[in-house]
Formats: structure tokens, sequence, C-alpha cells
């Protein structure tokens, strides 16, 4: 079974993610991947050879649509590159699916040290969270 992997990136770390793409796009393309909306897109646009499932855009729900299916066990890892300088309008839902993450116990990288760290880690992320 391949586990889901969730990306996500606001906009002042998005470059940071499609570089990130880039950079594991061979380790990224063992996961089922799902994106916030413009998160994914920009990831497609990149590496076009990497299947993402895009989802709403984040201010549109779409961290509660990864939150949710956090929730329902479908989700192995959240790799979130948080902006901790901006103010957001749906801080909330950031908030939120943060939480989620760590209610369930699912391994989670808010930033591109521990991304790397979990990504060049084997086993860092299982089906069965
Ligand atoms: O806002 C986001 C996460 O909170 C990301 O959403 P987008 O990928 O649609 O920009």
């Amino acid at each position: 079974m391949r586990a889901t992997l969730a990306l996500v990136a606001h906009d002042q770390k998005k470059a940071d993610m499609v570089a990130f793409a880039i950079r594991h796009g061979a380790r990224l393309a063992a996961f089922d991947l799902v994106a916030t909306g413009t998160t994914g897109g920009q990831i497609a646009e990149a590496v076009p050879e990497l299947p993402v499932v895009r989802l709403k855009s984040g201010p549109l729900g779409g961290d509660q649509q990864i939150g949710a299916l956090i929730a329902e066990g479908r989700v192995a890892g959240l790799i979130f590159f948080v902006d901790p300088l901006t103010p957001m309008p749906h801080d909330v839902d950031v908030k939120a699916l943060t939480r989620l993450a760590e209610l369930y116990d699912i391994p989670m990288a808010l930033n591109r040290a521990t991304a790397e760290l979990l990504i060049t880690h084997p086993t860092a992320f299982q089906p069965s969270h």
C-alpha cells in the first residue's frame, strides 16, 4: 500500500517547496501526493512527471480538506512550509490542520530543515498512520 503525503506551502515559501519537489522528485514519486491548490499547481508545473492531486486553495478550504484526510487516517505525513512572517486570513485553518497532524501523530515538517530530515529517512512515512 502506498502512503499518502500532503504538501502545502504558503506563498512566500512556494519557491522552497518547488525546489524541494525538484530535488526529491524520485523520493516523492514513491508516495501518493495531495496538495493544496496553488502549491500543487506549482509542483505540477515544475515536475510534470510527479502526479499530485490538487485540493482547494488553502484560503478556500484546502487546509481543511487535508485535515479531514488526516482525521480519516488517509495521510502518512505532512510537509507544510509555513510563512511565519505574514498574517493569513485563514490562520484558523492553518492551526486546525497542524492540530490534527499533532492529534493523529502524523510526521509533520513545518520548515525545510525538518522536511529534508523526514524525506531522506526511509521509514519516516508509514501508510498505517
Ligand atoms: O494557504 C495555504 C496553506 O495554508 C496554501 O494554499 P495554496 O497552496 O492554495 O496557496
